[in-house]
């Protein structure tokens, strides 16, 4: 039956009880720069989350930006490398990196939201001391099996999170939009790929779910078929294989992190398909890859 023959009062009715388990809850989503796609996508998105902060569910949304970043590199005709789905960031890619996350695309989000009769507040990382960050080294085993340590410039992991700004702003029914960028103890800014702050603020705030928006899905098997379920072990053994790989490998590894800090499921899906947040919290029919211990 299609959305618009359904019956109404099924729909509230089958709703009802997915309300009162996320009621006061706090909700995780990461909004990926794929899946904002055209404005009217993004609009989209913002009515969904205002919904859900208006029947009481606590939503903080973190975004990415990546394919905005790349836009505006393009127009500066500025090259871009990324090792293992991480952009690797010297002096002045960080300024533009910092520019388009924590200038455009998070007002652009947060105006989305207010738009749809929520107040959202857009802030960085480094608004409140939200996201302290500390450089983040990769190594890498050679042809020879030797491990070498890459150097990518200013890309950072989160080292802690403050939550205060957030419960402040959850506490006065306003939903906060974070752009992926932290600042060392040092003062240094650090460009973090956005699916890691996702996962360290819902690891932060023990939120009750974690949805990961993005352009495909889920996690595709190596036939290209969609996965709706996958332990810890099993995406383990996926990207060592090879078949989960490039910006993939960040959303799972993220949502391992999270549920290995209490983060009751953590969800990969396609941010493309209209209403897919409230189709994975307010039905039985959520879509996706559900990650599970
Ligand atoms: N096994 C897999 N299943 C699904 N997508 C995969 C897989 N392995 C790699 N990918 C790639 O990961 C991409 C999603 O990551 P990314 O482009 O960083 O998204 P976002 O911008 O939403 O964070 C997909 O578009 C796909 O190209
Ligand atoms: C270190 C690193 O790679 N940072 C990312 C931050 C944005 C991001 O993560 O955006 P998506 O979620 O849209 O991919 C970048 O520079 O693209």
């Amino acid at each position: 039956m299609s959305d618009q023959t359904a019956d109404p009062m099924k729909i509230i009715a089958g709703a009802l009880p997915f309300l009162k388990r996320y009621d006061e809850q706090i909700v995780v989503v990461k909004y990926g720069g794929h899946a904002m796609g055209e404005e009217e996508t993004a609009l989209r998105f913002g009515r969904d989350i205002a919904l859900l902060e208006q029947v009481g569910i606590k939503p903080v949304v973190v975004h990415g930006g990546g394919p905005q970043i790349n836009a505006m590199l393009k127009r500066l005709n500025v090259q871009s490398t990324f090792v293992q789905g991480l952009r690797v960031t010297d002096e002045a890619m960080l300024d533009v990196v910092e520019m388009v996350l924590a200038g455009p695309v998070n007002k652009q989000v947060a105006e989305a939201i207010t738009r749809a009769g929520a107040i959202a507040v857009g802030i960085s990382g480094k608004d409140g001391g939200l996201v302290r960050a500390r450089k983040l080294t990769r190594t890498v085993r050679d042809a020879e099996g030797a491990e070498q340590v890459l150097d990518l410039g200013y890309v950072g992991e989160p080292e802690t999170v403050d939550t205060k700004v957030l419960t402040l702003l959850i506490g006065a029914d306003i939903v906060p939009v974070v752009a992926p960028v932290g600042v060392g103890a040092d003062g240094q800014t650090y460009n973090i790929n956005a699916d890691t702050v996702a996962g360290a603020i819902a690891g932060a705030l023990g939120a009750e779910r974690l949805l990961m928006l993005t352009d495909v899905r889920g996690v595709l098997g190596p036939d290209g078929a969609l996965i709706p379920e996958m332990t810890v072990a099993e995406v383990r053994a996926g990207i060592g294989s090879g078949w989960i790989s490039g910006g993939m490998i960040p959303k799972v590894e993220t949502c391992i992190y999270a549920i290995e800090r209490g983060v009751k499921g953590a969800v990969i899906l396609d941010g493309r398909v209209p209403h897919a947040v409230l189709r994975e919290l307010l039905t039985d029919g959520g879509a996706g890859t559900l990650i599970k211990p």
